[in-house]
């Protein structure tokens, strides 16, 4: 990467291409927790040595040196190897400093780690209010998981300048490398060299400060966090021509400007906020996450001088406080997986529900007993067919269960993430197992009815189990009577 020779006015920072860990030291990954994958590297196959199929990246984790099969051709260690793409520094209108691809970037492709010091949440908290008491405007701060959060404010790779947009070329997302869950920027798309790079941080916003965006998408949302829904109940939107109130003044915090209580009153031209609001900055804390890439602020705390955090618990309390200032901390809701595969979530999360512990249930369907149906037909030859067409079925139905098993992180995932398509490897092999479960399906229940239709069956005495009702009629009503409970 090159900064294009503009070191001046460069924040003051210190470059670190490895997480370090502030509050605890980085997990010894064991190696019972080792996952070998089942790779094999084929010269004249480059995607053999962990591509898309590879069981690893199918759930985000990376390989480890010494344990890949791959060995060296590994192309599973992004992550470790620092594989990133070139990327350039540049100075934006109003935005700062931000990244431009310096070469073309494929779709998917991996772009650089965020990295920072781990935290745990409540030093996030307590890192927000100083950077917000020492009037620091951009948050750097994003949330790996309910308990730590990456800081690039002090120190971080370059990955800390990436800005939002509302129309994004690139999405974090969470890997698991050597034990640990580390954050990485992703093409979305195909990238050209001299492109800005961007992801949407998807601020949740939980109060304060409204922030204009600057991102210059055409669906553009106005504000960093408006989707959001605390953003939407707390500010009425008007609709254009809605007339009902006048507002004469929209104050807002604008990136661009440098002292925010002195901005004077802004009519905004995007959507109306309703109520007035104080200016305020943005507490120094975002996220950055896959799809994700979330950036949820949340009204933080104060810190008196020389006193305990007081954490502000609304807008009023915070205004006392800070007046003309919200604190706000944003964080990454995050995937615990990356979309390195797509897949249609919606069949897999039918035919497998989850206890809300994301422990999967057993789906229990009561099959046709087709057992009882052999036993009671006369002929071998149609007995012999039930049981070998019954036997591919479960087969069948293993293979598809595994196969989900194996994938499932990545289906929640692409659920959260709403992705609109799936990687074509993925896809084909969750189509070709389900086909081969609808077929053997189809063979097992049209062998029973035309086997009960047309083969003799034996005396009423010889039949097993024996039935209370002793009915023949049941039998039919039992193959139509699959349910599912
Ligand atoms: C992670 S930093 C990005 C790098 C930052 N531009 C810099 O110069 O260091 C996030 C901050 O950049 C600014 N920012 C990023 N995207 C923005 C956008 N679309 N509109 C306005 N400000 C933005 C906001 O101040 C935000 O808190």
């Amino acid at each position: 990467m090159s900064t294009d020779g503009q070191s001046v006015g460069l924040p003051n920072y210190n470059h670190i291409d490895r997480n370090e860990f502030v509050h605890r030291r980085h997990k010894n990954q064991k190696e019972e927790e080792i996952i070998v994958c089942t790779c094999r590297y084929d010269p004249n196959a480059p995607e053999s040595a962990c591509g898309e199929r590879c069981l690893n990246v199918l759930t985000s984790t990376e390989c480890t040196p010494g344990y890949c099969p791959c060995d060296s051709h590994c192309k599973n260690q992004r992550f470790q190897k620092c594989e990133n793409a070139k990327i350039k520094l540049f100075q934006t209108e109003g935005r700062g400093w931000g990244l431009i691809a310096d070469e073309d970037i494929m779709t998917g492709q991996f772009i650089i780690e965020y990295c920072g010091e781990v935290i745990s949440w409540d030093e996030a908290k307590k890192r927000s209010c100083i950077y917000e008491a020492e009037g620091l405007k951009d948050a750097y701060i994003i949330s790996l998981d309910a308990g730590e959060s990456i800081d690039a404010t002090r120190k971080g790779s370059l990955a800390r300048f990436i800005n939002h947009s509302c129309q994004s070329n690139c999405e974090t997302r969470k890997w698991t490398v050597l034990g640990e869950v580390r954050v990485g920027i992703f093409a979305k798309q195909a990238i050209s060299v001299g492109t800005e790079l961007s992801y949407d941080y998807n601020f949740e916003w939980y109060g304060g400060a409204t922030v204009r965006c600057l991102c210059g998408a055409l669906c553009c949302s106005g504000f960093l966090g408006a989707k959001s829904r605390g953003f939407q109940e707390a500010n009425h939107l008007w609709e254009e021509n809605d007339d009902r109130y006048s507002v004469e003044k929209v104050p807002l915090y604008d990136s661009e400007e440098e002292d925010i209580a002195s901005t004077p009153e802004i009519n905004n031209d995007l959507s109306l906020v309703k109520q007035e609001m104080n200016y305020s900055s943005v507490s120094n804390v975002f996220d950055g996450d896959g799809s994700c890439d979330a950036l949820s602020v949340e009204p933080i705390c104060y810190i008196p001088p020389g006193g305990d955090i007081v954490k502000m618990e609304s807008q009023t309390a915070s205004e006392e406080l800070y007046p003309q200032k919200n604190a706000m901390i944003s964080r990454i809701r995050s995937n615990s997986a990356c979309r390195n595969y797509h897949i249609d979530p919606s069949p897999a999360s039918t035919r497998v529900p989850q206890y809300p512990s994301g422990r999967s249930k057993t789906h229990v369907r009561r099959q046709v007993d087709v057992k009882t149906i052999g036993e009671r037909l006369a002929s071998k030859e149609a007995r012999d067919e039930l049981f070998a067409l019954e036997e591919i079925k479960n087969q069948a139905t293993c293979q598809l269960d595994s196969l989900y098993n194996e994938i499932r992180p990545a289906i929640e995932e692409h659920e959260r993430d709403s992705q609109d398509h799936v990687s074509t490897s993925v896809a084909e092999k969750w189509i070709e197992a389900s086909t081969n479960k609808l077929k053997a399906d189809f063979d097992l229940f049209s062998s029973v009815i035309r086997n009960i239709a047309y083969t003799p069956r034996k005396p009423k005495e010889n039949a097993y189990p024996k039935r209370e009702d002793g009915e023949d009629g049941t039998k039919l009503k039992e193959i139509g009577g699959e349910q599912t409970t």
